[in-house]
């Protein structure tokens, strides 16, 4: 049995049969959450946050990395390396695909000064389930550790429990279309 393979599968599922008009605003409304949050952070510009170019039912966007890009932040994203490591490119605009900018290496995430995951579900203490390839618990562990690391969710998916194993690395918030919760871990 393998327990967190069947909570992806299930939150995968839910996330395909949202309706596209649903996801959007879903989206809409994290994009408005973190970036009344980011605002809290002091001035934009020199600052770095990492963050994720969505997959198709994720609830990133392209629309919130833009946004982040126009208030001055800059804009990390990762690269999967063959090992699934990650690697980290500067997200410039929707036209410039990340593919072609040059690699930062994998220690880029070192000068975020927040960090934006995907995540299918998190629990209050901050246990989170990603794709399954352990390319953020390695990264995670690189981040300074006074740094923000907040999961994107939609509603629903922060859970009682999330099972963990012992290189799993917590985060300490999440942004749901609701807002921005800090878990206090
Ligand atoms: N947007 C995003 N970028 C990310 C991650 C992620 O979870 N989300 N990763 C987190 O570690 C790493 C990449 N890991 C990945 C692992 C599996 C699949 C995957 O199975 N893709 C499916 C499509 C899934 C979908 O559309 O929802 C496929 O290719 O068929 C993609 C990326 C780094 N970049
Ligand atoms: N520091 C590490 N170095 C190499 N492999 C690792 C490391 N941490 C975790 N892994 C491997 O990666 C896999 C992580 O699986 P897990 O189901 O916890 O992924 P996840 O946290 O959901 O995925 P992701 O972080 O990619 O979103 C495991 O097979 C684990 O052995």
């Amino acid at each position: 049995m393998n327990v967190k393979s069947d909570v992806r599968l299930s939150i995968a599922e839910r996330r395909r049969a949202m309706p596209d008009a649903d996801r959007s605003v879903a989206r809409a409304a994290i994009r408005t959450a973190v970036l009344a949050r980011v605002g809290a952070l002091g001035p934009a510009q020199g600052s770095v946050i990492a963050a994720y170019e969505p997959l198709r039912t994720e609830p990133g966007s392209v629309e919130l990395l833009a946004a982040l890009t126009a208030a001055g932040y800059r804009v990390l994203v990762p690269l999967t390396l063959p090992d699934k490591d990650l690697d980290w490119v500067e997200w410039a605009s929707p036209d410039s695909p990340s593919g072609q900018a040059p690699a930062l290496g994998k220690d880029a995430i070192t000068s975020a000064d927040l960090v934006l995951v995907p995540a299918f579900a998190v629990a209050p203490d901050g246990a989170r389930l990603g794709r399954g390839g352990g390319s953020y618990d390695r990264a995670l562990a690189r981040v300074r550790a006074t740094v923000p690391v907040a999961a994107l969710l939609y509603a629903g998916e922060l859970l009682p429990e999330v099972p963990v194993d012992p290189w799993d690395r917590p985060v300490n918030a999440v942004v749901q279309p609701d807002g921005w919760h800090e878990l206090g871990v």
